[in-house]
């Protein structure tokens, strides 16, 4: 492994970045120096949040002494004195002021916050709710204190009193819980379409799709189709969990370290150390998990692909009868997933060694603590369960990282899988640079009104083998050029360079907007859709009536083909159903509907027989549409108008067709 490809399994910068990078377009614009105002957004939440829920509490303790004035007067003197401080002391101003600076933050931001005001707001949402929840256990931890004690000192009253407290509180707590855990997963769906959109776009554009080339041996980025699917699901999922789980342990550690601390320091202190060295001693063992876990992610998604392989070309593994090597190749991808997995496990398994001792170990602590005090009579007896539950809240709090550690290194390594996919699709040609292929020049491609190539030497990507050297030829209208030579000769690539999909080499290419070009590929392409989807394809929207589509079938002879299926709407897998000759007369009635200016038929023709051939290539002689042909067979030369024969090691005569 080389130092660079080891870096991408590191808790560092670029794991940083790559995670900002993802997660932060959702709520807020990614740049240069916008993460800054990204966490003084969140901070700013994170203060409206805690001013609000400050006012709530001291509103609510207000409104409920009003109301039991005797209860309150007895067993609840503590707080309410507590919070009448708090009104009288500035904290009522501080809030009120925190809360306008929190609000003129996202006044000032509200033109980069445009459409992502619902994802705040659920954030903020789910921040009270948090709030709220741990307010309650606060309040529950007092009410199990004040329960021990009144059963310890044997009065009844105070018990009943609490036991009904703690029946009201659980009431209040469920919904809350509920609500919270569902506006969690509804955040979490909401982000994942948006990103999933978001990549899908990018993923489209400037057809990345094809140039990262992920099924080749040198790309950079293997599986798209996972990486779209899973690693974002469980991406979008577990920042949110992560988000909240940090928050959910600074809030218990504020709350329960404050009553650790009252009751004793030593604990709390030793409680922090304790809990450093974990997170440490965590990380450092994590770290090697992070490779782990992207191996495993990798070699799943290459499992599954061998078995959608199988899937997509049953027909041909059937004929071949290939069964045996199928199976073992998908056997051999298994295996590869497992290997891993073993690995995944042993490693587990040790850090789950360390987890259990860390755990087990600690909850020992706060009884040899806390027992002698209780037992010198300086403690109550309700403080040694509130205690050993404000140590375990606290140890939990401190221990996120301890305990989580194998779902951190799952996180990391899909942060990384994102955001290599993330670099290369915005970088046009990324993946190219790092190629052997890098200090070559490229051919470059003008706009104009017909199609023209002006010295083109023309290479296969990561290549240095020239397939046509210094090739000049102009395609006015109606001047059709045919393509012949020996298979392997450069003949599809020579049109490959013309749609802009190849580029290594030299020379000049001028054409038309691609909008104005049709290319039929030499395996005709079948989409998941409707035959008239089918039909009208590339283009997306209905742009003939059903009269003449119908009458285009006809035109490339395939009448009967609408009533067969059942008519224009029927859904079928087109590629299983009609033969390679029906195919290839679906993809011509392509450029009969879409009508291009330019049709680029890369042997579209040759599974029909030779009078049908002759017939399509009459009709669309009568379209007015100039076509650029590839193919073998000598009686193609009667409708064209010259002739290119590409030949060995880059040589090629062009020559003109006379009638
Ligand atoms: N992605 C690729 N990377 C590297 N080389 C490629 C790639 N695709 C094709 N080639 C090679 O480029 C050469 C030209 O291929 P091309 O498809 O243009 O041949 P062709 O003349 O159209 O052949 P045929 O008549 O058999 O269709 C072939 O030797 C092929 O192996």
């Amino acid at each position: 492994m080389t130092q660079a490809q080891a870096k991408r399994f590191q808790f560092d910068r670029q794991l940083w970045h790559r995670f900002v990078e993802t997660a932060q377009p959702y709520f807020y614009p990614v740049g240069q120096k916008q993460t800054r105002v990204f966490l003084i957004l969140i901070l700013a939440l994170m203060v409206v949040v805690v001013a609000l829920t400050l006012f709530l509490s001291m509103g609510l303790t207000l409104w409920a002494t009003a109301i039991f004035p005797d209860f309150f007067a007895k067993s609840g003197k503590g707080l309410v004195d507590g919070v009448q401080s708090l009104i009288n002391s500035p904290a009522p101003w501080i809030g009120l002021g925190a809360l306008a600076i929190a609000g003129a933050v996202f006044v000032s931001q509200r033109q980069k916050l445009q459409q992502r005001w619902l994802q705040w707001l659920l954030l903020g949402i789910l921040l009270s709710l948090l709030f709220i929840v741990n307010g309650l256990n606060v309040i529950l931890s007092f009410v199990f204190r004040f329960i021990d004690t009144a059963l310890n000192g044997k009065d009844g009253e105070v018990f009943w009193q609490f036991l009904w407290i703690y029946g009201i509180v659980i009431v209040v707590a469920i919904p809350i819980i509920v609500a919270y855990r569902y506006l969690r997963q509804k955040l979490g769906v909401l982000w994942r379409e948006w990103l999933t959109e978001h990549f899908l776009g990018r993923y489209f554009k400037g057809r990345s799709y094809y140039r990262l080339d992920s099924n080749s041996a040198y790309t950079l980025i293997d599986n798209p189709d996972q990486r779209i699917t899973q690693d974002i699901q469980s991406f979008t999922g577990v920042t949110l969990d992560f988000l909240l789980d940090i928050l959910d342990s600074i809030l218990t550690l504020i709350s329960f370290t404050a009553i650790l601390y009252s009751i004793s320091q030593t604990l709390m202190w030793g409680l922090i150390g304790y809990a450093t060295f974990g997170t440490v001693a965590a990380i450092a063992i994590g770290t090697r998990l992070i490779r782990i876990n992207y191996e495993q992610l990798r070699l799943e998604a290459n499992f599954r692909y061998g078995l959608v392989r199988v899937r997509d070309n049953a027909e041909s593994i059937a004929f071949y009868r290939g069964e045996r090597l199928e199976r073992k190749q998908v056997t051999e991808r298994l295996l590869g997933a497992i290997r891993n997995f073993n690995l995944l496990i042993i490693w587990q398994a040790l850090i789950s060694l360390f987890q259990l001792g860390y755990n087990y170990f600690t909850r020992l602590i706060p009884y040899i603590i806390i027992a002698p005090l209780y037992l010198a009579g300086d403690l109550d007896f309700g403080a040694i369960a509130q205690a050993s539950l404000a140590f375990g809240m606290v140890l939990s709090a401190l221990s996120l990282v301890t305990n989580q550690i194998q779902n951190i290194t799952e996180f990391a390594a899909s942060i990384n899988r994102l955001g290599e996919f993330y670099d290369a699709l915005n970088g046009p040609g990324n993946d190219r640079e790092s190629s052997s292929n890098a200090m070559v020049d490229h051919i470059t491609t003008h706009l104009g009104p017909t199609v023209s190539l002006d010295n083109v030497t023309l290479s296969p990507p990561h290549s240095s083998r020239v397939l046509v050297r210094d090739l000049s030829l102009a395609v006015d209208t109606g001047n059709h050029l045919l393509i012949m030579g020996p298979s392997g000769s450069g003949k599809s690539s020579l049109l490959r360079a013309i749609a802009g999909l190849w580029d290594s080499g030299q020379g000049i290419i001028e054409r038309p907007e691609l909008a104005d070009l049709l290319f039929l590929p030499q395996r005709p392409y079948m989409i998941l859709g409707t035959l008239r989807e089918q039909l009208i394809y590339p283009s997306s929207q209905s742009i003939a009536d059903d009269d003449f589509l119908l009458g285009t079938l006809k035109r490339v002879n395939l009448s009967d083909l609408a009533e067969r299926f059942g008519g224009l709407d029927s859904l079928e897998n087109w590629s299983s159903v009609l033969s390679l000759g029906e195919q290839q007369r679906i993809a011509l009635a392509r450029v009969f509907i879409n009508q291009p200016r330019y049709a680029i038929l890369d042997e579209a023709t040759s599974a029909l027989d030779v009078d049908n051939e002759a017939d399509l290539y009459h009709a669309l002689t009568d379209l007015g549409t100039t076509f650029i042909s590839v193919g073998h067979r000598p009686t193609l030369r009667n409708f064209h108008r010259q002739c290119l024969e590409v030949q060995a090691e880059g040589r090629w005569q062009l020559s003109s067709i006379q009638k």
